[in-house]
């Protein structure tokens, strides 16, 4: 099906209007598969060849513990950033910028805490090349020894048995964001023509909610984004374990924090228990009102924002190769709320959630500590869904918040609030590039693609189809096994390397698309 749209493409060649970066060729040179070929045949046996170098770069990049939503190691996050530029300016990348944001707005403990920054650079500048802006990010969840993790989480592991590697951000997002570059490094090694200019676009805030990248990229958009084509980002799974995906649509997160307020400073249950109200025992039951155990979320107004399932998009799951079973080897447990494929794959990708993720402020570590907690914020978020609108959600979630805690009739104080959201997408999964990452797929992989949704959400992703008008791919290198947010994160070894094939193979044929 692919061959056959590309070729139907190639055949009534129609080029957008050259951008900043003047294309001089209008004529395009298409190549089939067989023709790229030759290229593949020095390509791939030099990513292989690279292998351990490629590792070894991962490894660097991993044991700087770049945590966004840590403020004590933000430092970290700057030197990963630091880390990055030099490597781009020794595979030959220019124009290297490190962009700054500015603070961190609230709700934030150091109210001058700066934003870290977006490293920018391009990798040749061809006017007759086209341009594919390629965005990453370099900050991680964070992790701890003792959540579980069976060796230190910002040490990379090359586990021999599982052919893995294990360690924070391996696939979420420093592996494929590392890939971009690996790409470069095959190619010039290998003495190929690189096929397009490139652009890196990293960002160190994306699992905090990307702040100040919007304005960042709605500002560079006419500058340093002038002449994109296409924007590929990598920071997502496939289904399963077996099958390669492409992924045409995400779910948006809205992240909100409910804080109740008492007593001045933490106070002995011994001799406060029982005559003051609990900051505590008020959130867990503000907490409790807004989700039951079947996953139903009890806010009022949400599910009638939410676009009804038409007959069409029925069909899309019944063709999509998963089951009961992946999901229960991927939570490691039998915990499934949904039994058929289609339910899970609907609440996973086209249906909001409600999640409760912890307390901040509660006491939470070993021991038997007897403390009444002062005051405690209870962290939740939502996943959004076409047709949700934001600030009406963020209306009724406060709203409910404020109701719950006043039938309390507790002499706390409450107050809930957001503290970032970010939009879900939904694109077209037959446009060019998705058409010459199915081809691409093709040949690294031996088989076509399923075009997949996602639960997840990568904030950024409609900025940039807005602000640069370009189409966004969703190429994701790691699978739906690996662990991402999750202790022991892993990246199977041969998903990085074929991953890295399967970036510059992309490139070559979205380089020979006659359309954008
Ligand atoms: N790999 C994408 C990813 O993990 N994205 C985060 C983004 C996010 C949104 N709010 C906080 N983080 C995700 O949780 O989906
Ligand atoms: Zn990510
Ligand atoms: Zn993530």
């Amino acid at each position: 099906m692919f061959v056959n749209l590309i070729n139907k493409l190639i055949s009534t060649s129609a080029k957008k209007p050259p951008q900043s970066i003047a294309r001089t060729v209008s004529t395009t040179t298409t190549m089939s598969p067989a023709t790229l070929q030759p290229i593949f045949d020095k390509l791939f046996p030099k990513v292989e060849e690279l292998k351990p170098d490629f590792i070894n770069v991962l490894k660097q990049a991993v044991e700087i513990p770049a945590v966004s939503g840590d403020e004590s190691l933000r430092p970290m996050v700057v030197k990963k950033a630091k880390f990055l530029a030099s490597q781009l300016e020794s595979l030959g990348f220019h124009d290297i910028q490190l962009k700054e944001l500015g603070t961190q707005p609230p709700p934030v403990n150091n109210t001058h805490l700066q934003l870290p920054p977006v490293v920018l650079s391009r990798y040749g500048s061809d006017p007759a090349k086209k341009t594919v802006l390629v965005y990453g990010h370099y900050d991680v969840q964070p992790a701890q020894r003792e959540d579980g993790w069976d060796t230190e989480p910002f040490e990379l592991v090359v586990d021999e048995a599982t052919q893995t590697l294990r360690g924070r951000g391996s696939t979420d997002d420093t592996g494929p964001l590392t890939g971009w570059l690996h790409v470069v490094r095959a190619h010039k090694e290998a003495g190929i023509d690189f096929p397009v200019n490139l652009i890196t676009c990293f960002e160190g805030m994306e699992e905090s909610g990307s702040l100040g990248l919007e304005e960042l990229i709605a500002k560079e958009a006419s500058n340093y984004f002038k002449g994109v084509d296409a924007v590929c980002i990598s920071d997502n799974y496939w289904l399963g374990t077996k099958k390669p995906v492409l992924t045409y649509g995400l779910r948006g997160c809205n992240y909100y924090q409910v804080t109740v307020s008492g007593p001045k400073a933490d106070l002995h249950s011994g001799v406060f228990g029982g005559i003051i109200a609990e900051p505590m025992v008020d959130l867990v039951q503000v907490l409790s009102g807004l989700v039951d155990s079947k996953g139903k979320i009890l806010i009022d107004g949400i599910d009638e924002m939410v676009a009804p399932v038409t007959e069409k998009e029925k069909e899309i799951y019944e063709k999509i190769d998963f089951s009961l079973e992946e999901l229960n080897e991927a939570s490691g447990s039998n915990t499934a709320l949904y039994t058929s494929k289609e339910d899970i794959l609907m609440h996973r990708w086209r249906y909001p959630s409600l999640s409760v993720h912890g307390v901040e402020g509660a006491f939470y570590g070993q021991g038997a500590k007897t403390v009444i907690p002062a005051k405690v914020s209870g962290k939740f978020s939502i996943r959004t869904v076409p047709d949700m609108d934001s600030e009406k959600l963020t209306k009724l979630v406060v709203d409910h918040c404020n109701k719950s805690f006043a039938k309390l009739g507790s002499p706390n104080t409450c107050h809930a609030e957001l503290i970032h959201d970010g939009a879900y997408w939904v694109s077209d999964p037959f446009n060019a590039q998705f058409s010459a990452a199915a081809e691409a797929t093709k040949v690294v992989y031996g088989v076509e693609p399923d075009l997949t949704r996602e639960g997840g959400s990568i904030p950024i992703t409609l900025t940039f189809e807005q602000e640069l008008k370009t189409s966004v791919l969703l190429l994701p290198m790691g699978r739906g096994d690996d662990g991402a947010h999750s202790i022991n994160e892993k990246l199977d070894i041969s998903n990085f390397i074929n991953g890295i094939k399967l970036m510059g193979a992309y490139l070559h044929f979205y380089a020979q698309s006659p359309e954008n």
